[in-house]
């Protein structure tokens, strides 16, 4: 038996992953953690290194990104924003299973002996019950500010669906649990569930990752 040392999600934006993934988290603190992003931005009041942020210069962000250290990294209003790899090392190291969402095509990178993900992908359910579901709902407007946020408008919902859909034609087949969020405390039970599973019975996983 091999223990998944990471759960990656995946789903299109919007969808739920980060809800789950803070739910799975506050859920047992000591077993899970997180990866904490770096970026360019300067420190506002009352962030602290190595807290929110690991705050780095734009320099050394672009000499970082030169090195591929960077699972995904982004630019907005000029600052960058990025995870390294050895944030999740970091989380490893605290013997945490790491929680994190990726986009699809950085599962190449990290479907690996190293940290044994298990990939689940986050499904919206119809267009019907995400208006149902989704009514008082917000989703950030803005990456840089986790306070602005604004209601989910049709377009939204149509292209959470359609995002979903062509997520699942190309990397379906990597996917190991997929949860469709539509009622989200369902979700979250089918989520406990799935991490049960893995953690307590056997988990096929590549032949390689079973001689490290
Ligand atoms: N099943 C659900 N029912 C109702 N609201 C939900 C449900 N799941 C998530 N939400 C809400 O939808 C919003 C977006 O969720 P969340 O931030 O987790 O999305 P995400 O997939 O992490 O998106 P992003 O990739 O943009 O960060 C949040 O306000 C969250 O509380």
């Amino acid at each position: 038996m091999t223990k998944s040392l990471a759960f990656f999600f995946l789903g299109p934006t919007g969808v739920g992953m980060n809800e789950l993934k803070r739910k799975l988290l506050i859920s047992d603190p000591q077993h899970f953690g997180v990866t904490i992003p770096h970026t360019s931005r300067p420190k506002r009041n009352p962030e602290s290194e190595g807290v929110e942020y690991h705050f780095i210069s734009k320099h050394l962000f672009e000499a970082d990104i030169q090195n591929n250290k960077f699972i995904e990294y982004g630019e907005f209003k000029g600052n960058y924003y990025g995870t390294s790899l050895d944030s999740v090392r970091s989380v490893l190291s605290k013997g945490k299973v790491c929680l994190l969402d990726v986009q699809p095509h950085v599962l190449k990178l990290l479907r690996t002996a190293e940290f044994k993900p298990l990939v689940v992908f986050v499904k919206p359910p119809s267009i019907d019950r995400l208006r149902e579901t989704r009514k008082n709902a917000k989703i950030m407007s803005s990456k840089d500010d986790k306070r602005s946020t604004k209601p989910f408008t049709e377009e939204d919902f149509q292209e959470m669906v359609n995002t979903a859909q062509v997520m699942e034609t190309q990397y379906g087949h990597l996917f190991e649990k997929v949860i469709v969020n539509d009622d989200l405390s369902t979700a979250f039970s089918e989520l406990r569930s799935a991490v049960k599973t893995v953690e307590t019975e056997t988990h096929w996983v590549p032949v390689s990752w079973t001689h490290s």
